[in-house]
């Protein structure tokens, strides 16, 4: 069988993509908890999954094959050992540790369920209200009595692109930033062990999620086979980017990371907010991270000959990206056009982040007009989908998919 992963670009032709389709995750959300959940506003559930399946829809119109990461998650979890230890270390790193009896009440509620059903439930959260027979902790009597979870929602997931990432031929299992999706990335590290599609492959893992510095999907952009853009962001350190870099090169085809980094806002958590690859020579750009004359902070990384990383400092986004992917001209198309308002506006609901399904092909939303026009007027194929309540979590299309498998370019 070809591997299961297989990413060499931002662009090259989609075949195979996961996705998560929003469940009750997002009806355990209440105004309390919105800004801790790092969610602007509570999605109305119902249009959410139809505006979620019309995303699918339009993903497999177009040939590609949707894959969801709840199934490929319950069908990892057939053994009910691996069941029992996958929610071991999800109750632990919900804060309900081995020894606190509570830990064996929510195991064994668990366990009860079929493998579907059980993931649906941890990502949903469990209410202290659906659990019977549980004798009150102190905290639970002196300190918080109305606080109504026991495991907290994830209303994150449908966010797929964050928790994991692939890079060639292996992934990234990512140390997520914020404690509210810490949890995400032990999903696909389950995956990748005990899917039968995936276990025996041989996937490397570039950085895992107990790997010291913080790493999110939003910001890892694979510009060809040689070349990645990965943002140093409010999601992503430093540090883990040169620990990237030495577990990809010289293992990998890819020899240089650029290294950009962007404002660390709650509007711009990523690099896919505000910079992404929609053709060959052309990417979308919010024009308010660049300086008037285009400058922005990157670093160059490359192996510097003696095993360890070399970093040259350069400010020239169009410079830098000319000399890096080969390219005499570079169309950089400004989200809202540049304009003082729809340009923010447009942002914040990621009219930058798009998703390339082939070169010069996107996937966009609806609301964001202005850029979708413009789009269109620099020869992009736009295929737009409705985004009212889905935008409300603050992702785009390209946050919203993991791809697993492009063809090359
Ligand atoms: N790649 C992305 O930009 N993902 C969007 C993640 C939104 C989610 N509410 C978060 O704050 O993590």
């Amino acid at each position: 069988m070809s591997s299961p992963i297989h990413i060499y670009s931002e662009i090259g032709k989609l075949k195979t993509v996961m996705l998560h389709r929003p469940g009750k995750e997002l009806e355990n959300l209440s105004p309390d908890i919105l800004n801790r959940m790092l969610i602007d506003d509570i999605p109305y559930l119902k249009i959410a999954q139809e505006e979620h399946d019309y995303f699918a829809q339009t993903l497999k119109k177009q040939g590609i094959h949707v894959v969801y990461l709840e199934d490929l998650l319950a069908e990892s979890l057939v053994k009910k050992e691996t069941r029992i230890n996958f929610l071991d270390k999800l109750l632990e790193e919900s804060g309900i540790k081995n020894n606190d009896p509570l830990h064996q009440l929510l195991l064994e509620y668990l366990l009860n369920m079929p493998p579907k059903l059980m993931v649906k439930q941890v990502i949903a959260g469990i209410k202290k209200s659906e659990i019977k027979n549980v004798e009150p902790t102190l905290a639970d009597l002196a300190e918080d009595p109305d606080y109504p979870f026991y495991m907290d929602p994830m209303p994150n997931v449908y966010f797929t692109r964050d928790q994991q990432a692939a890079i060639g031929n292996g992934m990234t299992i990512n140390r997520m930033t914020f404690r509210a999706r810490r949890r995400e990335s032990l999903f696909m590290k389950t995956i990748l062990e005990h899917h039968p599609d995936f276990k025996d492959q041989d996937i490397p893992i570039w950085r895992d999620r107990d790997t010291h510095g913080r790493i999110e999907g939003g910001d890892e952009l694979i510009l060809n086979n040689h070349v990645l853009a990965v943002g140093i962001s409010q999601r992503t350190s430093a540090t883990a980017i040169s620990d990237l870099a030495r577990n990809l090169f010289g293992h990998s085809s890819f020899d240089t990371i650029l290294a950009i980094k962007i404002p660390h806002s709650h509007a711009m958590m990523h690099l896919d907010t505000v910079f992404t690859m929609i053709n060959y020579d052309q990417f979308t750009v919010n024009p308010f991270i660049l300086t008037k004359s285009g400058k922005i902070d990157i670093y160059v990384l490359q192996p510097d000959g003696k095993g360890d990383v070399r970093i040259t400092p350069r400010n020239d986004l169009l410079a830098v990206l000319k000399e890096y992917l080969h390219l005499s001209e570079i169309d950089l198309i400004p989200t809202g056009g540049a304009d003082p308002i729809a340009a923010p506006r447009e942002q914040w609901n990621d009219g930058s982040n798009t998703l390339a399904i082939a070169p010069g092909e996107v996937v966009t939303y609806d609301r964001n007009y202005v850029s979708n026009d413009l789009l269109r007027k620099h020869g992009i194929l736009v295929h737009e989908v409705r985004s009212s309540e889905l935008s409300r979590g603050r992702g785009g299309p390209r946050c919203m998919s993991c791809p697993l498998v492009r063809e090359d370019l």
